[in-house]
């Protein structure tokens, strides 16, 4: 199905991309290659905006052989074939990545975002271990971050909440929401500039899907009332890109609504812990229950924060102290 014409700069094409587009045609002679981004992956295939609309494309065998999968939000460049669909050729290099841990090692879940909104509230504990993962996360594929606080309204002290998300990381800016009555969406709206593409984390049943249609200004996604057990439901199936009234992109991806830490070296950012974990009894020390620790005792001397060393634990893949019941499934 084609769409309406489509500007690529305001769904997030840049002079960077467009220069290595042009390296990559040199490498090429002969091949009209047409850039498009990816809406939609499915096996060897693809949904792409392209200039003339959205369109569906295969990826060529030398982009299999070259060992790069496109994934959502990716820039691609594509060769028109006549009666069929696209040929993609090419990746165009990523700004950006979003990936999360797999057993394997790493899945790689959407590219070229460049702020990410994490989403919480406060109708139950706000998990400050998870909350710094994810913060760890996108700070390490390269996008901005920003905390949002939602349903404001379901807690008497706000400021507190809010003082407590702050502390988190002073550079990631933290805004008040009601997503469901609209306040603070045009705040959160300001956080994404022209043509840039943002995407929305956070566990379920924080409103991720009511955010995201205030966002649209329609009923885009769908939208899931939450039970008396606070867990929340999984409503969303699609990997989907939406265009932002005005410009600019929404991913909103269902792997990525809940990413798991991925980074490449995963002491990264802690290297205070890691300095103090050079002093425990045992060099694999996990900080937990071992005889000896440092850091563990440099946590109850309050040198450092109990939350900061259970993220750190988290990101070494060690067993963290909370419980496994508060994950969502
Ligand atoms: N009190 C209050 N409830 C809200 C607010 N925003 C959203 N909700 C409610 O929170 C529930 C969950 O909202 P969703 O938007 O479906 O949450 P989600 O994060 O998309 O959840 P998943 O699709 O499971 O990932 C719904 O019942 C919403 O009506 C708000 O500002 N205040
Ligand atoms: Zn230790």
């Amino acid at each position: 199905m084609n769409g309406p014409e489509l500007n690529l700069s305001e769904i997030g094409w840049t002079p960077e991309f467009e220069q290595a587009a042009q390296e990559v045609r040199l490498g090429a002679p002969g091949l009209t290659l047409l850039p498009g981004r990816v809406a939609g992956v499915g096996r060897n295939t693809a949904t792409l905006w392209t200039q003339g609309g959205a369109q569906e494309s295969v990826f060529a065998g030398t982009l299999r052989q070259a060992d790069v999968t496109p994934v959502v939000g990716d820039w691609v460049l594509a060769e028109p074939v006549p009666d069929a669909p696209l040929r993609v050729h090419a990746v165009l290099p990523r700004r950006t990545q979003l990936a999360r841990a797999v057993q394997s090692g790493m899945q790689l879940l959407s590219a070229n975002v460049d702020v990410v909104l994490v989403m919480t509230a406060p109708d139950g504990d706000i998990d400050e271990a998870r909350l710094s993962r994810y913060l760890e996360a996108v700070r390490a594929g390269g996008a901005r971050a920003a905390l949002l606080l939602n349903k404001v309204d379901l807690t008497r002290k706000p400021e507190a909440v809010l003082a407590q998300l702050r502390a988190l990381d002073p550079a990631v800016p933290v805004l008040p929401l009601r997503a469901k009555e609209g306040e603070g969406v045009a705040g959160v709206r300001a956080l994404i500039g022209p043509g840039e593409t943002a995407a929305l984390i956070g566990s379920s049943g924080m409103g991720k899907s009511t955010l995201t249609n205030a966002l649209l200004g329609r009923e885009a996604a769908q939208t899931g009332e939450v039970g008396a057990t606070r867990e929340g439901r999984h409503t969303t199936t699609a990997r989907t890109l939406y265009r932002l009234p005005g410009g600019g992109v929404l991913v909103d991806n269902p792997g990525l609504r809940d990413i798991e830490v991925w980074r490449e070296d995963a002491a990264a950012g802690f290297e205070d812990i890691e300095a103090l974990a050079a002093d425990c009894r045992f060099r694999k020390c996990t900080h937990g229950s071992e005889p000896g620790c440092a850091v563990v005792r440099a946590v109850a001397r309050g040198q450092i924060s109990e939350e900061r060393v259970e993220a750190y634990r988290a990101a070494q893949g060690f067993a963290t102290g909370r419980p496994k019941a508060k994950r969502r499934k």
